[in-house]
């Protein structure tokens, strides 16, 4: 066996305490990885891989980075989801003896990541933790560890813990031993890192923080929460602010998939922020603005006052112009005084960052002037509250130089004057160096040499260096050789080594008493924390408002009118998004108009008419309204919402792994087990996923179910025109469509919403759009009429009884498997025809009774037959067309 060094005895006692984690091990200028982190380390970070050959035989793997570049590499590493766990030189090797220590001086993981440069500026970063109680109750809190903002909510099913985790898109969610395994599983499968926290142990951050919870649940979960971060942050957590309970059910409520299908804050196809409402919505100035904008949008109020105290301030922004240009003007010079706060809390806070916080305080007393002169009531309460933290801003002026270097141990930080010590030792300094300069002059008199020079380097320290083809003028007595370079020669003397004593001794002395001073600056900032996060808090609402003002002016929103009842009246609204993508212009704007009697809207209307935008178009209005921005619309008059429940569109289906239609069921049922008379609905063309049949029977009895049960304001876009006949069945239901004319054969669409259900379905013209060949589309319509005469002689669904009106319809449902049957071998000799839409004869002879008729070929006729075309999609056509055809052809 192979006898391991020293340094490799203390490298892996460390790094048995942080199995799960890369072990960033300092050496020198470097932090080195060794082993399976190194292997694994070399490849993620594409680093050389070389070994430590402390044995021949047994070389061990390690790779290394530089420790001035060490943050990126962090930083790859916790992106792609790992730990970093940094371990540090304890004290000075130069004086250790023997080993020097070493210890783990942070845990970087993904929820504690701090640095996440300009990109993650306007975005935060949430650690979460949660725990469970026997009654399968939660608790779940979460900080973000940059701004020290800390919340923590008690939820009672599984169901809104995954959702508060995918609505804080938190990156690492740490359990205690009480939560589930199948919980923990399906945590893990959302990508999300789960770490573990046993205990809580005490510390002077969770008795702060802790001070306002009233419920053994959160400070058990917050207790879980600051102890994880403690253990892992070793740092000091003073900006930690005091937990704050949340009820999720104060805010407007949208599961994720909602939130998603909505492209809220992420868009569909990159989950990126373009083409969101947070995209058109974003005019802030700030990062904290950015951020703040990005939590108003994902959890609008429900408290009309609330609501309304915003709209006040927007009306107030938008109506003066110069004061909001000024404003703006203020808000662009206010750096990010959350994570500056936290910094400070860090301590590793320099100096730049420092005159960063005092430029900022410096706007507030502007900003306070600004808001001043709008002369309006409603911002009494902010400027009330808008402390400049005078007292910060003065001392940082005071010490810190304008344009200090990055580095707080180097010197050159404080100001002049600010300390009558530090003057003395910066006079010894320059005293020194005029010294030097005379000496030099000196120098060059008496030896006659014009080129002699005094320099210094760290290791020789200060020498008078000579040219070789000048040594011989040197007087051979006083001069000391020192180093001996290609052409020159150094050298020292007794006076020059005095000097050099002195000039050394004032320069460490001087920086030293820097730090020192800086230290304590910083100390005295980190007692203004709290004032400096509150702040922040206020800047950030403000750079909010301003940004609702000026979007609500730059695309003419209005001021929606909240009202107590169920009235929803909405004059030429539009969906601002692609409003905005297709310009003002192009855009028809759409009535909403749904009175207190009126909660469902039945839409129909051709594909691609813009069904499903008039329905998103509403749900984006109702958030814009209730987070206290103005709508897109010429009027709007609406109730307050509380949950909103969509079911549009399926491109999250693919990748949850379930099947369209499972996700469409459980999604439909969500909205019918939650949903109150106070809701919003969305549902675009529920039933589709399935045969017809079976799909126009759901949709059928989710409607009655929505309207008898439930009676929330539901738009219901569909294809299945049958169901336009509930509304003489269903008072509080009515028929809208999307218009569409057809000129010279073509389709045209108007865009345009009207009274009434859409008198055809233009399937075929959509499929003509998308290129499908001629002929077939030829044949479909032909199939078409055929179908459309069978379906006039036999209506497909009875128009229920409004005491039925719970259950599907039972008759339709029963054969749903026979409409997709397995093609039978059938020799058959009718497929060109099929194909040969002119030729009418041989499409009759597939509807006549033919005597010599196979089973097969019987099934296909019974098929037609039965088919309801009226409710299939383009595709669905297509693709029993083409099985009859496989089919009869063989
Ligand atoms: N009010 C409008 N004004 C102008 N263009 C619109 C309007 N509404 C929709 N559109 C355009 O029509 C396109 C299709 O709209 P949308 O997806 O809402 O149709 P749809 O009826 O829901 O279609 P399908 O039934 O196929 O799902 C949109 O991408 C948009 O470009």
């Amino acid at each position: 066996m192979t006898k391991t060094t020293p340094m490799m005895a203390q490298y892996q006692k460390i790094k048995d305490q942080y199995p799960d984690a890369f072990l960033f091990y300092r050496l020198g200028d470097f932090y080195e990885m060794f082993n399976e982190d190194a292997v694994k380390g070399s490849q993620l970070l594409e680093l050389t891989l070389t070994t430590r050959s402390h044995s021949a035989k047994n070389p061990i793997p390690m790779c290394g980075v530089p420790h001035k570049a060490v943050q990126n590499y962090i930083d790859i590493l916790v992106d792609q989801g790992y730990k970093v766990a940094i371990c540090e030189q304890m004290e000075d090797p130069k004086l250790a003896k023997g080993m020097v220590k070493r210890e783990v001086i942070q845990l970087v993981t993904p929820g504690t990541q701090t640095d996440t440069g300009a990109a993650g500026a306007k975005r935060n970063n949430y650690l979460t933790a949660l725990t469970q109680t026997d009654d399968a109750h939660y608790g779940l809190a979460y900080t973000d560890l940059s701004t020290g903002e800390l919340k923590a909510a008690e939820l009672s099913t599984t169901d809104t813990v995954i959702n508060e985790l995918m609505s804080l898109q938190t990156k690492e969610v740490v359990v205690d031993t009480t939560v589930a395994q199948d919980l923990q599983d399906r945590i893990k499968q959302l990508g999300m890192m789960i770490s573990t926290q046993a205990d809580i142990q005490a510390s002077s951050e969770l008795s702060y923080v802790e001070q306002d919870l009233t419920s053994d649940r959160l400070t058990q979960v917050v207790g879980v929460l600051v102890t994880y971060v403690t253990v892992t942050q070793k740092r000091s957590l003073a900006h930690l602010q005091r937990a704050v309970a949340y009820q999720p059910t104060a805010f407007l409520k949208m599961d994720h998939s909602s939130q998603s299908n909505l492209e809220i804050t992420q868009n569909l196809r990159t989950k990126k922020k373009s083409g969101t409402l947070l995209w058109l919505l974003d005019e802030t100035k700030t990062a904290m603005g950015g951020r703040l904008l990005k939590q108003w949008l994902d959890r609008p109020l429900i408290d009309r006052a609330q609501i309304e105290a915003r709209q006040a301030k927007v009306g107030v922004l938008l109506d003066h112009y110069f004061e909001r240009s000024n404003l703006q003007a203020e808000l662009v010079k206010v750096y990010d005084l959350e994570r500056l706060a936290g910094r400070v809390a860090f301590g590793s806070v320099n100096g730049r960052d420092l005159i960063q916080l005092q430029t900022s305080l410096e706007q507030v007393p502007q900003i306070a002037h600004t808001l001043g002169d709008l002369g309006e009531p409603v911002f009494d309460e902010t400027l009330k509250h808008l402390d400049p933290v005078e007292d910060v801003a003065e001392a940082i002026a005071d010490a810190i130089v304008p344009e200090p270097p990055l580095s707080v141990t180097d010197g050159g930080v404080i100001r002049d004057g600010y300390s009558d010590q530090l003057d003395e030792y910066r006079d010894a300094m320059r005293n020194g160096k005029q010294w030097l300069a005379e000496m030099e002059a000196h120098e060059r008199e008496v030896t006659g040499i014009n080129n002699l020079k005094i320099g210094y380097n760290h290791v020789f320290g200060y020498y008078i260096e000579v040219t070789k083809v000048n040594l011989n003028k040197l007087p051979a007595d006083r001069y000391e050789r020192k180093q001996t370079l290609a052409n020159a020669e150094r050298f020292s003397t007794p006076e020059l080594k005095e000097k050099e004593r002195l000039i050394l001794e004032a320069e460490e002395k001087s920086t030293a008493l820097e730090y020192k001073l800086f230290v304590d600056l910083r100390e005295q900032v980190k007692k203004a924390i709290t004032r400096l996060q509150k702040l922040a808090a206020i800047i950030a609402s403000l750079d909010v408002l301003q940004s609702f003002a000026v979007v609500s002016e730059d695309y003419h929103f209005v001021k929606p009118t909240l009202i107590a009842g169920h009235d929803l009246e909405i004059k030429q609204g539009r969906h601002p998004v692609v409003e905005k993508v297709l310009g003002r212009q192009t855009y028809v704007p759409n009535d909403v108009s749904m009175d207190e009697q009126t909660n469902i809207l039945l839409i129909t209307g051709p594909n691609m008419s813009g069904k499903s935008t008039y329905m998103r178009q509403l749900a984006l209005t109702v958030i814009m309204a209730q987070m206290g921005c103005f709508v897109p619309a010429e009027s709007a008059q609406m109730p307050v919402f509380d949950q909103i429940f969509t079911r549009i569109g399926a491109a999250d289906d693919l990748i949850s792994g379930q099947s369209t239609f499972m996700v469409e069921m459980q999604e439909a049922n969500r909205a019918l087990s939650h949903a109150t008379a106070n809701s919003l609905i969305l549902f675009d063309e529920i039933g589709r996923g399935t045969a017809t049949y079976d799909g126009m029977a759901l949709a059928q009895a989710i409607i009655e179910f929505v309207h008898d049960q439930v009676h929330a304001k539901t738009l219901f876009s569909t294809h299945y025109h049958e169901l336009t006949a509930l509304e003489d069945s269903l008072k509080e239901l009515r028929n809208v469509h999307v218009g569409a004319v057809e000129q010279d054969g073509d389709l045209v669409f108007l865009h345009q919403m009207q009274p009434g259900p859409a008198d055809k379905s233009y399937g075929i013209h959509v499929a003509k759009l998308a290129g499908m060949p001629t002929p077939l589309l030829k044949r479909a319509e032909v199939i078409l009429t055929d179908l459309e005469d069978e379906a006039a002689a036999k209506p497909v669904v009875a128009v229920p009884s409004q005491t039925a009106s719970t259950q599907p319809t039972e008759q339709p449902a029963a054969d749903s498997q026979e409409t997709t049957p397995e093609p039978a071998a059938l020799p058959d000799t009718s497929t060109k025809a099929a194909v040969t839409p002119t030729d009418t004869d041989q499409q009759l002879s597939l509807f006549s009774e033919e005597p010599e008729m196979n089973p097969a070929q019987a099934k296909v006729i019974e098929q037609l037959s039965q088919l309801n075309l009226m409710g299939m999609t383009p595709m669905d056509v297509m693709s029993q067309v083409y099985k009859w055809q496989q089919k009869l052809s063989k």
